[in-house]
């Protein structure tokens, strides 16, 4: 259950504005780079390869090995992560009327995402990029993120103004992971996005292959329907590190839809699923790419 705070009050719900907190710092972003370990990004070149779907459960993973996590949805004009992890009707809170508070999917999981600002689902979001930037730079300094071993940020699709943002607003970025699908067409779009993240100079943490295999809801194992290893031989022509696969999963897809978290064991408890053991494993291989393996 989403934990909100009950002495707070609702912020920034009323139009297509982010909240004017009023706050005065001297350096706002500040704050962040003390609190905030690592910021990890999480983008696609593609849309629709499952990038949401991947930067919420490597959440949760996070969150579930017992680290404090924050997950920054950027996604302006799609915001899918409140829903697919069961948060969607919650807005956002201030407790001081300046600071806006995450909402906590578990006690180390708190998200904050555009969708909480916006005045309903259907209206689209028109911003020109300065005021993306000043969104994104709200969502740094301005949200009571706490200390955080990671932060994961959900970026759009593409390498438009979010992700250029970002990469100059945020302090301790610790790379970027990309996340592909097998289909020769999402291979060669990844590769523009290492590409994007490299000429960024930020380091690429590796490619994930989404939807990699699948999960055959009868007997549970895995089947090589679409094809596998796009990803995987995309990494190794770019010289980046191959972070492993998460196959299809329809219970995957059904909890999105649902808006209810996919991965909800606690921490300590160890992985019985086989989704979730992949889920694993990429984390894993994200913590050893910045070098804090476990
Ligand atoms: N491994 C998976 N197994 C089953 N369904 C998946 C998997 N990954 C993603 N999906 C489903 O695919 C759809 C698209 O996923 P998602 O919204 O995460 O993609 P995206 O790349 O973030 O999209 P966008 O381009 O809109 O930002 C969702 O319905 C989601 O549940």
């Amino acid at each position: 259950m989403a934990e909100t705070g009950s002495k707070s009050k609702n912020v920034g719900t009323g139009s297509n504005n982010v909240p004017d907190t009023g706050q005065q710092q001297k350096n706002p972003l500040e704050k962040v780079a003390v609190s905030v370990r690592h910021v990890i990004l999480v983008l696609s070149g593609k849309g629709g390869v499952g990038k949401s779907t991947v930067a919420a459960n490597f959440a949760m993973a996070l969150a579930n090995h017992g680290y404090q996590t924050g997950l920054l949805d950027l996604d302006i004009h799609g915001p899918n992560i409140p829903k697919m992890l069961g948060i969607e009707e919650t807005k956002l809170t201030s407790t001081n009327g300046t600071t806006i508070e995450p909402v906590y999917v578990v006690p180390a999981l708190g998200v904050v995402s555009m969708a909480f600002l916006l005045p309903d689902k259907r209206t689209p979001v028109i911003w020109r990029g300065p005021m993306k930037m000043q969104a994104i730079k709200q969502f740094l300094a301005d949200v009571n993120w706490g200390d955080l071993d990671y932060l994961v940020v959900d970026l759009p699709p593409g390498t438009g103004d979010e992700a250029l943002s970002i990469i100059q607003l945020a302090p301790n970025v610790a790379g970027a992971v990309v996340v592909t699908t097998p289909q020769e067409v999402a291979v060669l779009d990844s590769t523009k996005a290492v590409k994007f993240v490299e000429k960024m100079d930020i380091k690429v943490l590796g490619i994930v292959e989404n939807m990699s295999g699948m999960v055959c809801p009868h007997c549970g194992k895995e089947i090589d329907l679409f094809g596998q290893g796009g990803g995987k031989k995309a990494a190794e022509d770019l010289g980046v590190p191959y972070l492993g696969n998460i196959p299809l999963d329809p219970d995957m897809r059904k909890a999105g839809d649902e808006g209810r978290p996919f991965i909800v064991r606690r921490p300590g408890m160890s992985a019985d699923n086989l989704t979730w053991e992949h889920v694993d494993d990429v984390m894993q291989a994200v913590l050893r790419s910045i070098g804090e393996a476990q």
